[in-house]
């Protein structure tokens, strides 16, 4: 498996603009985008990154609201209602490959492959086949992200 660095980490929350004022001003974070829909994956996004220190490289946080009751996040708000960690995010170099490996190993991946929020492929795998973590796979962009907004 070739599986490369963390890209972000999913954080679903009930009011992304209360989330997004915890991170900006509690956290000391960069808000990289201003929230935006994606009505395909059912949840409102914005991305924001920790600052990192003394040459060391922050981490970005995918703040996730569900944008109705069929959303993928609404049951673990539901479940969870001050939010919580969601998904972990990994990048590799060739989704495909990457698919037909989880897919050999009888992993359960979730639903197709699809352009996610940098505008690149990505696909899911089942929290049950991962230790418990829903994990998304994401091909690394080529040349920095492309925000879908
Ligand atoms: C912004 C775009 C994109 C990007 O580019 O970054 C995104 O990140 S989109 C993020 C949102 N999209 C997704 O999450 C798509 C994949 N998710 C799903 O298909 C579903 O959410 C799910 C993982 C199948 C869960 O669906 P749900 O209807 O909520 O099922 P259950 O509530 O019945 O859960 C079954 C089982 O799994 C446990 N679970 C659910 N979610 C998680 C989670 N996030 N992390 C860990 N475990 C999770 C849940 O507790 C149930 O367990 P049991 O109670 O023991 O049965
Ligand atoms: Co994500």
């Amino acid at each position: 498996m070739k599986l490369g660095r963390m890209n972000h980490l999913g954080y679903a929350v009930p009011d992304l603009d209360a989330a997004i004022v915890h991170y900006r001003d509690v956290m000391g974070a960069e808000v990289v985008t201003e929230p935006f829909d994606m009505e395909e994956q059912g949840v409102k996004v914005c991305f924001v990154n920790t600052p990192g220190y003394e040459g060391t490289e922050g981490t970005q946080v995918e703040l996730l609201a569900p944008l109705s009751d069929a959303s993928p996040v609404a049951n673990f708000i539901a479940k969870n209602p001050l939010g919580g960690q969601h998904h972990v995010c990994f990048e590799v170099p060739d989704i495909e490959a990457a698919r037909a490996e989880f897919e050999g190993m009888g992993k359960r991946i979730l639903g197709p492959t699809r352009i996610g929020a940098h505008g690149t492929p990505i696909f899911f795998v089942h929290p049950k086949d991962m230790l418990g973590m829903l994990t998304e796979i994401m091909e690394t962009p080529k040349e920095g992200a492309h925000w879908s907004n």
